[in-house]
């Protein structure tokens, strides 16, 4: 990106870290082109300390002169937000919003302002290997679009849709994913913590058998069916573990749970 441009973060949390850290590693933005605002005085001085970026305490100040700005806050703040950003945006400033559900419209509407992207990022963003689902509104230039790929691509994967409500969908996959993967990897290393491992041990044994599942599953493009049926022996050990995953409804349970958090995003949207 030109090295003239500046990026505005509004709200530094978790999210905005994960961000601003990538686009540094990938060097798609100098520390110098950053600006990031937050209420918290700790949080300011954190984020000044680990990234050599600016930070401020007031909003309005992090957009001015924004090319793109980032709003990275609770979407039970986000209404406020917009209040004090209507009206002080400059024409030409890109908003990229990551708040969980927010819409196009809804952000349009509330800042009073057409160029904007919608994504929904994920925490493993903070290691290169995140994956954002986003869209954009029709006012987004050309340019604009390829910022905002150029950005999203230093996080890991991107994947633009076309209908947004596809955002809502995936923060149900992607967005919240990760949350229900270190759920899962928390299971099984206690389950190995209960067999006599080491906690080490069993988080070794865990990690690098997620990791080389899916790395097999991409490699191979198979069907998971026939990856895992690889792993059944007929009378053999692994059959009555999945039985027992089975019996305590661990697909039905992994859709509901995809579901709740889809619908829970729309809730979400309707608070701002
Ligand atoms: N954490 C995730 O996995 C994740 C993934 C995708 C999207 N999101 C979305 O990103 C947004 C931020 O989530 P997070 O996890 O980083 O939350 P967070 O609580 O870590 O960060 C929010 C930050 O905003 C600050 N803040 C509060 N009020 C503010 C205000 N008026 N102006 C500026 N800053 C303010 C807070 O002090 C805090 O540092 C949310 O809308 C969430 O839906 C989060
Ligand atoms: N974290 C946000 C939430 O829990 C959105 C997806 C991940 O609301």
């Amino acid at each position: 990106m030109r090295s003239d441009l500046q990026m505005a973060f509004i709200g530094s949390g978790v999210m905005a870290e994960a961000m601003i850290s990538g686009l540094l590693a990938k060097k798609v933005v100098t520390a110098d082109q950053i600006i990031a605002s937050d209420p918290l005085e700790s949080r300011r001085l954190y984020m000044q300390q680990t990234y050599s970026i600016r930070t401020t305490s007031h909003n309005t100040e992090a957009i001015q002169g924004a090319a793109i700005a980032v709003l990275s806050v609770k979407p039970q703040v986000l209404g406020s937000l917009m209040q004090t950003l209507r009206g002080k945006i400059a024409l030409d400033t890109l908003i990229m919003s990551i708040v969980a559900g927010a819409s196009i419209t809804s952000l349009s509407q509330g800042l009073n302002h057409a160029s904007i992207v919608r994504a929904m990022p994920n925490t493993p963003a903070q290691v290169g290997m995140g994956m954002t689902v986003w869209s954009a509104s029709p006012e987004v230039t050309e340019v604009q679009h390829s910022y905002s790929k150029i950005i999203l691509q230093a996080l890991g994967e991107e994947m633009e849709v076309l209908h947004e409500y596809e955002i809502d969908r995936a923060t149900g996959i992607s967005g919240a994913g990760p949350a229900f993967v270190f759920l899962l990897i928390e299971a099984i290393i206690d389950a190995g913590v209960q067999m006599g491992f080491t906690r080490d041990q069993a988080q070794i044994l865990t990690l690098q058998t997620i990791a080389g599942s899916v790395e097999l599953m991409r490699r191979t493009n198979e069907h998971p069916t026939k990856l895992r049926n690889q792993v059944t022996s007929p009378g053999g050990a692994t059959a009555v573990g999945l039985y027992e995953l089975e019996k305590g409804r661990i697909r039905t349970t992994i859709c509901d749970a995809v579901f709740a958090t889809f619908e829970r995003t729309q809730k979400l949207g309707k608070l701002s």
